[in-house]
């Protein structure tokens, strides 16, 4: 039985008049499966942020279950321009977030579970939750040879990933967060985790550990998501002992969680997302008119702090390129503000065709690394 917030009323007045999820839960009982209706990233994220933040966490433990449609999420300390192929998921239309837990990049759609275990930091044990998956997935099916790794993934036959773990330890709470692959879109999965500027890119940022992945419907064509999430749940409440119904939340509903609609505008801010980048450095060359030109940029919180051109004597007049140097010093590091940047500078300095046609090429090459 799934029970939804809107059935609130019919579950108790007392809740309805409170109507927080914490009132909520208090109610309910102690452990809890809740499940997102939503398969928003940034959405999802933000009732993640909201559990931990908000639900005393001290004598519950917590499983959230959800799905989501096509995106790519990086760990808290990567850098996306070396995780992933932003222009192609610029076309695509396929969404970046930055969650808050450390570790490497993955790639989500409704073909992958993501589970959350929530625990006081105290009970945080990344192995019994693995297990509670490994042992699901063997109740549905006794012969699927799957295991949790020492870098706790969850390998299939010893060698594909299913499943990659990352984590947030607080003060008093955590959460361990995990994927489970029943259905993804394989070959869009590796397209977009191929960077295309992993040679120009200097950084300490965490990097991710590439691994060969299959789906579970792969060697089972049965094991489809509702099937596996329905038997997570059980094997949750067995091994946690209750039996209360999955809850099915929406993590849009802002009366039921007061401030989650900050948190997903949080999520999605470019500081976030972008901004949050530990200082990385760019070399690159370009060749206009069979002239290598070299670029070299230091970018800070997401933005230009230092841009040089290498060229050769005379290629460019010095104060234009003083002046292109100084307009490109404190922008993002994005293709659409260089774009601008880009038209506003050759329109204001009336740039003769030649040498707006240079600075037209520079940007392209430095774009092409964006
Ligand atoms: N969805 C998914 N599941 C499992 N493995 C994946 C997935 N997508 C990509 N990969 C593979 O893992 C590596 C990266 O492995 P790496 O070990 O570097 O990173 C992780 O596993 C992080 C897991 C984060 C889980 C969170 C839970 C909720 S929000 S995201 C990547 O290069 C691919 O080879």
């Amino acid at each position: 039985m799934i029970l939804r917030l809107s059935d609130l009323n019919v579950i108790s007045k007392s809740v309805r008049l409170k109507s927080t999820l914490t009132t909520f839960f208090d109610e309910i009982g102690k452990d809890i499966i809740i499940k997102s209706s939503s398969t928003g990233i940034y959405e999802n994220l933000a009732l993640e942020d909201w559990i931990h933040d908000y639900v005393d966490l001290q004598n519950r433990n917590i499983l959230l279950l959800c799905r989501n449609s096509p995106a790519v999420v990086i760990g808290r300390h990567q850098n996306p321009w070396q995780e992933c192929n932003l222009p192609l998921m610029r076309r695509l239309g396929i969404p970046l977030a930055r969650r808050r837990s450390g570790g490497g990049t993955v790639f989500h759609d409704t073909g992958n579970i993501n589970m959350t275990f929530f625990t006081s930091k105290k009970k945080y044990d990344r192995h019994r939750n693995l297990t509670v998956v490994t042992n699901a997935l063997k109740e549905l099916r006794p012969n699927l040879d799957v295991n949790s790794t020492d870098r706790f993934d969850i390998l299939l036959n010893g060698h594909y990933k299913i499943s990659g773990t990352a984590a947030k330890l607080g003060r008093t709470a955590a959460y361990h967060h995990c994927t489970l692959l029943c259905s993804v879109d394989r070959s869009l999965l590796s397209s977009v985790l191929k960077s295309n500027n992993s040679q120009v890119i200097k950084s300490n940022a965490t990097p991710s550990v590439p691994s060969p992945v299959k789906n579970l419907m792969d060697v089972d064509p049965s094991l489809d998501t509702d099937t596996v999430m329905e038997a997570i749940a059980s094997q949750y409440k067995k091994e946690f002992d209750f039996a209360t119904p999955v809850i099915t939340v929406d993590p849009t509903h802002e009366s039921l969680m007061p401030g989650v609609h900050k948190m997903t505008r949080d999520l999605l801010t470019w500081e976030w997302v972008y901004g949050k980048t530990p200082k990385f450095s760019v070399s690159t060359s370009v060749v206009v008119d069979r002239v290598n030109i070299t670029l070299d940029m230091d970018i800070k919180n997401g933005k230009v702090e230092r841009f040089d051109i290498g060229f050769p004597d005379g290629w460019l007049p010095l104060e234009i390129v003083n002046e292109f140097t100084s307009t490109m010093n404190g922008s993002r590091f994005c293709p659409r503000e260089t774009a601008v940047l880009l038209s506003a500078f050759i329109r204001t300095n009336s740039l003769a065709a030649d040498i707006a046609e240079k600075i037209h090429r520079l940007c392209e090459g430095v774009i092409s690394v964006m």
